[in-house]
């Protein structure tokens, strides 16, 4: 059994495959991790602005200035100020060359074609510098980002069109289990729907990863062997749901073995998720994730996440952790190192009641995991946890 942070490398140095690189137009280029350096080819803003409507102005020696003009956004105006004079001048515009400074009108008296300033007047007030936010050649989003809407919206202000990203990889879900009935059958005695593959189908596509295809299996050694070849040779990544455990109908081991997928690791040492299993067959990886619903997803979130995000070129991929004081005294159960569903407030994070691995209603409230090491006893209301930000 190896540690999280041992299974943590083992997937990192494991997953060496990227995906293709594809030109994409930008909105449609949302979640896509960038596939090299953009550079900017404009100055942003690309002329001296105006920040507010207003007057700019050529300081002269007293409060009073001549209004000369007018210059609104859009506008291809250089007009040449004298000492003592002023234009009119909206948000947005461009400040002529001449202008030293620009003064809200909020601060100004009009009166017939004059304007007085009250209080003092200070150079470059209001005027945003040509360059301010990016000069031309320089780099404006780096290779690997994961393009959010800001960063669309900042590449369309610098007038890209496309973008060049990685593609998102392909995922397999195979999802074993005899006691499993199809959404939208009756529930005999003795059987629970299938939820597993509904789950990670959401949370998937929640993420932008869309091809996603899902199959189900029988305890059963053939059919498991042929479902997991089939999504091995035609996937990036397949996930697999129940039967890695060691009963005597759990058959994902065997059936990984019996195909020649390479072991990576199997169990973790943690709380939910021990009988994780990962592997790898050419450039495809393989999870084994625990039957258990919540283990399922705290293992997705934990591992997977990180491999998705890798394979398809990202430069961060671990969900973001920080460290916060805890809402409210904790006993955890056992001592082995464990990731529970918690809920980040303004004050704090609160670790939530409801903790089995079989369980998801907790997991529907949580906006975080929080990590104890092995061996934490009880944890005080403002000691600080270690919290992981699950989307
Ligand atoms: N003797 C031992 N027994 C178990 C151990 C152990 O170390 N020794 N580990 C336990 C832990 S921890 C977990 S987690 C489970 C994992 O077992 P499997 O991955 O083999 O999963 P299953 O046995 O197939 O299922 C576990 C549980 O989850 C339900 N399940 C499975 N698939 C689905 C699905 N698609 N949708 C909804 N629910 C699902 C299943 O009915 C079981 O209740 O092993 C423990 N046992
Ligand atoms: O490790 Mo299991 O995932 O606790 O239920």
């Amino acid at each position: 059994m190896i540690d999280v942070n041992k299974a943590l490398e083992l997937i990192e140095k494991n997953g060496t495959f990227l995906t293709a690189v594809q030109e994409m137009a930008l909105p449609q280029a949302l979640g896509f991790v960038l596939a090299e350096d953009i550079i900017s080819t404009l100055d942003m803003p690309p002329f001296r602005q105006s920040a507010m409507d207003g007057y700019a102005l050529r300081i002269g020696k007293n409060n009073s200035y001549s209004v000369i003009g007018e210059i609104k956004a859009g506008d291809n105006k250089n007009l040449s100020l004298k000492m003592g004079e002023a234009v009119r001048i909206f948000t947005g515009a461009p400040v002529p060359d001449s202008a030293d400074t620009v003064i809200m009108q909020e601060k100004i008296i009009q009166d017939q074609g004059y304007i007085s300033v009250e209080g003092s007047i200070e150079a470059d007030l209001n005027i945003r510098p040509k360059g301010e936010q990016i000069h031309r050649g320089e780099i404006a989003l780096k290779k690997g980002t994961t393009l959010k809407g800001a960063h669309i919206g900042y590449l369309a202000s610098l007038g890209f069109t496309t973008v060049k990203v990685h593609l998102k990889p392909s995922v397999a879900l195979v999802i074993t289990g005899n006691e499993l009935v199809p959404l939208g059958q009756l529930l005999p005695q003795g059987k629970i729907y299938e939820s597993n593959g509904a789950m990670l189908t959401a949370v998937l596509t929640e993420l932008g990863y869309k091809n996603v295809s899902s199959v189900s299996v029988k305890d059963e050694l053939e059919n498991t062997k042929g479902a997991l070849l089939n999504a091995m040779e035609t996937h990036d990544i397949v996930l697999v749901t129940g039967g890695i455990s060691v009963g005597d109908y759990d058959y994902v081991g065997k059936a990984l073995k019996a195909i020649k997928v390479e072991k990576v690791f199997y169990k973790v040492k943690q709380k939910p998720g021990k009988p994780l299993y990962f592997g790898k067959k050419e450039s495809t990886s393989i999870f084994a994730l625990p039957g258990n619903p919540a283990a399922a997803l705290s293992c997705f979130y934990i591992y997977v996440f990180p491999l998705l995000k890798q394979i398809e070129g990202a430069s961060v991929t671990q969900l973001e952790r920080i460290t916060m004081p805890i809402i409210k005294d904790y006993i955890p159960k056992g001592n082995q190192p464990q990731f529970l569903k918690a809920r980040v407030l303004a004050d704090g994070v609160e670790i939530l009641s409801g903790q089995s691995s079989a369980m998801l209603r907790s997991f529907g409230v949580a906006n975080a995991l929080v990590f104890l090491p092995e061996n934490t006893g009880q944890i005080t209301q403002g000691e600080p946890v270690k919290v992981i930000l699950t989307p």
